[in-house]
This record gives C-alpha cells, sequence and structure tokens, in this order.
C-alpha cells in the first residue's frame, strides 16, 4: 500500500511560511480532499510531494520514498497540477505517448486512458485548440497513464460540465475503491462532500484538520430538527416543556434547536401531534469548512480569529 507521508513539512519562500510544520499521512482506499482558503499552502504541498520544490526543512515521501529518487515516477505518482502544462502545439496523442515513452510506458496506454478520460474523439487536435475542461481531462488522461497506486490532483473539477463532475466523482471514487491513494484539492464543498471520505484542511499553511469527511460534519453540526406540523402552538409549548426551542422558518415549517428527529417525534407522538414532515438538518460541508477556517482566509474580509485543530485519522 502507497500512502503520501509529509513529516514536519515546511517551506518557506522569502518570509512567507507557505507550509508550516505539516505532519499528516494520506492513506489509501479513500479520496482525500485537500482544502484550504486562497494561498493556504495546498499547491505549494503537492509541488514538495513531487521535487518539483525543495522543502525548507521536513520531509514529503511516497510509500516511503523521496520522489525524485523514484525510476519510473509516473508509475507510482499521476499527478495533474497545471492543467495548461502540455505543449499547445503537440497534439493530444502525442503528449501522452511522449509522456508514455519516457517513462517505459507501453504505447497502448496511450489509446486507454484516451477512452478513459472522454477525449479519444479529439486525441488528434492541437492542445491550444481545447477548452479548459478538455485540458483537464487530458492531464488527468497523464497522470493515469502509468496506472499508478497513487493519485494527486490540484483542483481536478476546474472547468469540467456538469457531465464531467459526474464522470470525476465516478473515476475517484472507482480509483479509491482499487485501494489507490487519491488525494485532490478543490475549493468546490460540493464536489468535495460526494467524493471525499477524507479530509486534510491547512489554513495558512499548517494543519486545521485530518478527519473522516462525515465526522467532520457531525462535529460542527449542534442537533436540530425541521418540523412540519398543523398544530404549530402544541409543538411549541411541548417542545417548551422539553428545554427546546422553536422556531418558524416559513412554510409552516418550524425549526427545534438541540433535539434529534427521535425526540421530537417521541414527543409528538406522545402528545398526538400531528406530524407531516420530520427531519434532522445537517450543516453543509461548506458551512463547517467556513466555520474552521475563517481564521485562517488570507484574503477574508472578516477579521482573523484563532482557528483549532481538530484530527481524527
Ligand atoms: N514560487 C513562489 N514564490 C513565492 N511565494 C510563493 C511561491 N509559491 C507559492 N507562494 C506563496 O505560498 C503561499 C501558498 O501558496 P499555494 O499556491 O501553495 O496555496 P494554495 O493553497 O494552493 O492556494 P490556492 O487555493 O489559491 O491555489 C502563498 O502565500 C503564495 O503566495
Amino acid at each position: 500500500m502507497t500512502t503520501i507521508e509529509l513529516t514536519a513539512l515546511t517551506k518557506e519562500y522569502g518570509g512567507t511560511r507557505a507550509v508550516d510544520d505539516l505532519t499528516c499521512t494520506v492513506e489509501p482506499g479513500r479520496v482525500t480532499g485537500f482544502l484550504g482558503p486562497n494561498g493556504a499552502g495546498k499547491s505549494t504541498t503537492m509541488r514538495l510531494v513531487l521535487g518539483l520544490d525543495r522543502p525548507t526543512s521536513g520531509a514529503a515521501t511516497v510509500g516511503g520514498r523521496d520522489y525524485t529518487t523514484l525510476d519510473t515516477p509516473l508509475r507510482t505518482v499521476g499527478a495533474l497540477l497545471d492543467a495548461h502544462s502540455a505543449h499547445p502545439s503537440r497534439t493530444a496523442r502525442d503528449h501522452l505517448r511522449l509522456l508514455a515513452a519516457s517513462n517505459r510506458i507501453p504505447a497502448g496506454r496511450v489509446d486507454e486512458v484516451l477512452e478513459e478520460t472522454g477525449i479519444a474523439p479529439v486525441a488528434g487536435r492541437r492542445v491550444r485548440t481545447f477548452s479548459l475542461g478538455m485540458r483537464q481531462r487530458l492531464g488527468i488522461a497523464a497522470a493515469l497513464l502509468g496506472d499508478p497506486p497513487v493519485l494527486m490532483l490540484d483542483e481536478p473539477a476546474n472547468g469540467l460540465d456538469p457531465e464531467g463532475f459526474v464522470w470525476m466523482r465516478r473515476l475517484l471514487r472507482r480509483l479509491a475503491a482499487e485501494g489507490r491513494t487519491v488525494l485532490m484539492s478543490s475549493h468546490l464543498m460540493n464536489e468535495t462532500s460526494a467524493v471525499a471520505d477524507h479530509l486534510v484542511v491547512l489554513g495558512r499553511g499548517r494543519l486545521l484538520a485530518d478527519i473522516g469527511t462525515t465526522a467532520f460534519i457531525d462535529r460542527s453540526s449542534a442537533p436540530r430538527v425541521q418540523v412540519r406540523t398543523s398544530d404549530p402552538a402544541r409543538l411549541r409549548a411541548s417542545m417548551a416543556a422539553e428545554g427546546h426551542e422553536v422556531r418558524e422558518t416559513g412554510g409552516a415549517r418550524w425549526v427545534v434547536e438541540g433535539a434529534t428527529a427521535e425526540e421530537v417525534g417521541a414527543v409528538a407522538a406522545r402528545e398526538g401531534i400531528p406530524v407531516l414532515e420530520l427531519n434532522d438538518v445537517r450543516v453543509s460541508l461548506e458551512d463547517a469548512y467556513l466555520a474552521l477556517t475563517s481564521g485562517a482566509a488570507q484574503f477574508a474580509a472578516a477579521s482573523p480569529r484563532t482557528t483549532t485543530s481538530t484530527r481524527e485519522v
């Protein structure tokens, strides 16, 4: 099993600490979402893993080895860092053929990844004619070329259309189900919550959270229930007796704070209150993420406040 290991990883550019004492392990068999505000250090971390930059201190290894010591790196780590890295005057197929040849990958693999990423019909076109979404697919094709156990994708959903989102989600889930290590940075919270089992969150280069996606959302959610009833007065009185505040949210719907659907349902059944709809309200990944990172956003309008670290592997 091939993990990505970061050990006290630190990178300074002049006076800026882009990555600050980052220690975590990205595990195989799951999709790990790599989150953080602009400038948090996600791309720098990925570049350090790929040996494109040298750490100021600490280490980044893949399967216990420094990336730069790998004989055929594309067979170990497939990476998408920059959708514009392919030479614009080359065709997509030629771009992939060159990459395959320099990594001792059979040429037949090129057609497989072109098919897999949906760009086989345009493989003979020059990359300069590609849209952003097509370039992203080409970048992912390049990442898949060596059938690597580790994939590291910087904002892979960038520029994809809705069909592309669905394709990407299925692809990443399948790669993780095959036991690969998948690290994906994104600013798209819906996308991330749909695909990532696990999250690593950075703020100003530091680790803010290393936690399962569900646990992260659950931790941020105080219990709250939405209920629709034809007798809100009795609902309010009964819930007040149990110590819960009830607020109207419009559309004859009410929110009970601090209670679960089971608790509200039991009270309603006992008191004979008609319930037309009842469900627990969970916060979204976006809400949970914003709550964690609000103090670490370098370019936010709000004034900074202290953040806390959350870790659960
Ligand atoms: N080559 C460089 N020279 C100087 N500073 C750099 C360099 N690369 C990154 N930085 C700085 O390091 C910090 C982290 O940048 P990085 O691109 O890693 O963040 P990020 O989390 O990927 O951001 P985004 O979400 O905006 O892509 C920023 O302050 C950035 O300005």
